[in-house]
């Protein structure tokens, strides 16, 4: 199943034997590497087929796992999705690498056709936070549960409240 390096690292943040069938959010992101890959093939007829199945898998998934990881956004190796459910990716969304989320988290846009998030590497998202607009967010940063973000995150601070203050720093990793 780890058939490219990011896919493996994914897998290896979940950890577990036989992840798809304890975790239904495995399948969202198992999904979403998918479709980068074929986004990545040449043109033809193979790589039609493929979308076509993508997209009809793609709505499928989003609407029984409740995790909308569309292929578009960026999202580096090493994701971790805990639970499931109202966890929603805006397409043109920048996240790096060994990033956590939760349930009901949005990372998104705050106006529409506004601009979108970029979140550093091992950013890890409270239950139902919500990151929207041009923000972003540091390395190693902490995002509480219930927060609403709506202002840059440091490295390696933790951002709590709706609006979100800046509570602490910690050492980056
Ligand atoms: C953000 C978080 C990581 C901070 O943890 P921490 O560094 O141990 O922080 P503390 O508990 O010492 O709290 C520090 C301050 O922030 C406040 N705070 C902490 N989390 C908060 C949150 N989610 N929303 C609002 N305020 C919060 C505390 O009340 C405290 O405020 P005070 O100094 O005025 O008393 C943690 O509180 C959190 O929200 N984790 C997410 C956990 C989660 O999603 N669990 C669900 C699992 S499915
Ligand atoms: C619901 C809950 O507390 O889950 C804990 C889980 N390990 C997590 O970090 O999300």
């Amino acid at each position: 199943m780890a058939d490219d390096a990011d896919w493996a690292a994914d897998l290896d943040r979940y950890g577990m034997r036989r992840p798809f069938l304890k975790e239904q959010s495995i399948w969202a992101v198992w999904l979403y590497r998918r479709g980068r890959r074929l986004d990545r093939r040449p043109p033809g007829l193979g790589r039609k087929l493929g979308l076509a199945v993508y997209w009809g898998l793609f709505r499928v998934i989003e609407t029984v796992t409740g995790v909308s990881l569309p292929k578009s956004a960026t999202i580096g190796p090493g994701l971790r999705v805990w639970h499931f459910g109202n966890i929603f990716v805006h397409p043109d969304t920048v996240i790096g690498a060994r990033c956590t989320l939760r349930q009901g988290v949005t990372i998104g846009n705050r106006h529409a056709g506004g601009p979108t998030p970029v979140i550093g590497d091992d950013v890890e998202f409270g239950a139902y936070a919500q990151v929207i607009g041009g923000v972003r967010i540091g390395n190693n940063a902490r995002i509480g549960a219930m927060s609403v973000v709506l202002c840059d995150v440091p490295d390696g601070a933790t951002a709590v409240g709706a609006p979100a203050r800046i509570i602490a720093a910690r050492e980056a990793a």
